[in-house]
């Protein structure tokens, strides 16, 4: 079968230079040349793998408080249980209590493939309590794949016992390879017992990131590398970020928006330093996409996040309700295995399908002038189909289409407006502030959709369309993409009528 990873291109073998094409991202480009083990690494990880993501699920147990940096953007005391954000939780784990959690989830959602530690500190930071969940995961349940997110300080020492692990994938967050930038983001870290500050504690920061990376490099781990996007202060500085871990064998890039609030109480949000615009952000995705597989479809997952990248079922597995819940995972490894094969089966056939009816946009003879990309906003549950409610919507995945493509490019959060509650407390209902969301885009595809949504994406220049329900994403982004060629729509983009948005 073959590949989208990450919603573009991967020719050729990672070690062998990554991204063939420049500026490549198309999700109708395959990995084909892609090595077995590589493949069999990531076509079942949600988030190594943009087409996973529709089908298979993950989950991050909270078994990491301390951390032994600081980040200006980071506070993990802040938690309000509604808040999707990294570094929330709303209840700490022992090691004991996360074994259990991660196996009560695994036979419940048979579809979760990976386990993650990712805070709400750092997992390297908190290494007996990392490893002990590893050990006895590795032993008890060895078809669930193991991760960590790091701030990678602590790593070279650590990396050995690590890889003895279930580990194929570690993340690493690296915002800067330039101290003088990392002083500016990171204002102390503890080192050899002892606070280091500003740009003596960035430097040995850097050196010790770079160090762990080669290291899991030289042991076949796949590393992807976060980088927070902050405006002002790297994201002039991340495509050089980029091409260095490239240079030294990452295999991701996941470039995410900085959030920063004045309630989180962060240096950042205090201070006002603002995140990115959506805009930006894939500029920058794609200014790094030349040389670098990036990952567009990363929902910055609260540190105790359970189910589909997008979802949360972390409330229906929270230890008071599982404590007594007996787990018979040989069992559950049975049906976990068959559910699989129902997907990989899925997955096969949505491929077969797509090579034999894929539209190709190269073959509708669109002008040139004609052919300017148009973003569509997509309502989807999961699965790669168009199989939800407008009003349901908690995101939209937003596609590009263009005469000779369709590709993934981001998701856009909203708050769900039929919730009853249709004001913000701005006087902005929720409906108006999800039309806000989707500047930019010209189409909303969905299963349905109610009349005032409509008259209101309309008057906002946006066109809502019910006609795809149940169709996979990207043929019906490349089928509305050719009627509106055919319509004489492509000619010139309309002027946006949409409020500003960041
Ligand atoms: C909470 S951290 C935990 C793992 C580890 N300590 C680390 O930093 O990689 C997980 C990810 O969330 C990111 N993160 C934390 N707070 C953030 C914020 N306010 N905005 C954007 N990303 C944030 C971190 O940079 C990191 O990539
Ligand atoms: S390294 Fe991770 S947990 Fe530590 S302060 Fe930074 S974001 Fe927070
Ligand atoms: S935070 Fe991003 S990379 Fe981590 S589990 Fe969520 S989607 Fe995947």
């Amino acid at each position: 079968m073959e590949l989208t990873v990450l919603g573009q291109s991967q020719t050729t073998a990672p070690e062998a230079g990554g991204c063939a094409s420049s500026g490549c991202g198309s999700n109708d480009d395959q990995l084909n040349h892609l090595p077995e083990h590589i493949r069999a690494k990531v076509h079942n990880h949600p988030c190594y793998s943009e087409e996973a993501h529709h089908h298979y699920a993950r989950m991050h147990v909270a078994v990491a408080p301390a951390c032994n940096i600081q980040c200006h953007y980071c506070n993990r005391k802040y938690d309000c249980s509604n808040e999707s954000r990294p570094g929330v939780v709303s209840e700490l784990l022992t090691p004991d209590q996360a074994v259990k959690k991660v196996m009560t989830v695994a036979a419940n959602i048979p579809q979760m493939t990976v386990l993650g530690i990712a805070g709400p500190g750092d997992p390297l930071a908190n290494p007996e309590r990392t490893f002990d969940t590893f050990r006895q995961l590795t032993e008890k349940a060895p078809d669930i794949k193991l991760c960590v997110s790091t701030n990678g300080l602590a790593l070279p020492e650590l990396v050995d016992e690590l890889c003895q692990h279930n580990i194929d994938h570690v993340t690493m967050t690296i915002n800067c390879v330039d101290p003088d930038i990392g002083a500016q983001i990171y204002p102390w870290i503890f080192w050899k017992n002892r606070r280091v500050y500003g740009r003596k504690g960035a430097e040995i920061l850097i050196k010790q990131q770079q160090k762990g990376l080669q290291m899991l490099v030289d042991r076949g781990i796949l590393v992807k590398v976060n980088s927070v996007m902050i405006p002002g202060v790297n994201d002039k500085h991340l495509e050089e970020v980029s091409k260095a871990v490239k240079a030294k064998g990452a295999f991701l890039h996941n470039v995410m928006p900085l959030i920063a609030e004045a309630e989180h109480g962060t240096f950042y949000g205090v201070m006002g330093q603002r995140g990115p615009t959506h805009d930006e952000l894939q500029e920058l995705q794609d200014a790094c996409s030349g040389d670098m597989n990036m990952m567009r479809h990363c929902r910055q997952c609260r540190a105790d996040a359970v189910g589909m990248l997008g979802e949360d079922r972390g409330d229906e597995f929270t230890m008071d309700k599982i404590e007594a819940v007996d787990v018979d995972y040989a069992a559950a490894m049975v049906k976990r295995a068959e559910v699989h094969a129902a997907i990989e089966a899925t997955l096969a056939a949505k491929q077969q399908k797509k090579n034999e009816t894929f539209i190709s946009l190269s073959s509708l003879s669109i002008p040139k002038k004609e052919s300017r990309p148009v973003l569509m906003a997509i309502a989807t549950s999961g699965g790669g189909i168009i199989n939800q409610h407008f009003g349901h919507a908690r995101e939209f995945l937003i596609y590009e289409a263009n005469a000779h493509d369709v590709r993934f490019i981001s998701h856009r959060k909203t708050d769900l407006y039929c919730s009853g509650d249709d004001t913000c407390g701005d006087g902005e209902s929720v409906l108006q502030k999800t039309i806000n969301a989707l500047k930019g885009c010209e189409v909303v595809l969905c299963s349905k959709i109610g009349y005032e949504p409509w008259g209101m994406l309309e008057e906002a220049g946006i066109m809502p369309n019910g006609e795809h329900a149940m169709e996979a994403i990207e043929d019906a982004v490349a089928a509305v993409y050719k009627e509106m060629g055919e319509k004489g729509l492509l000619d010139k983009k309309p002027e946006t009528k949409q409020r500003a948005t960041a």
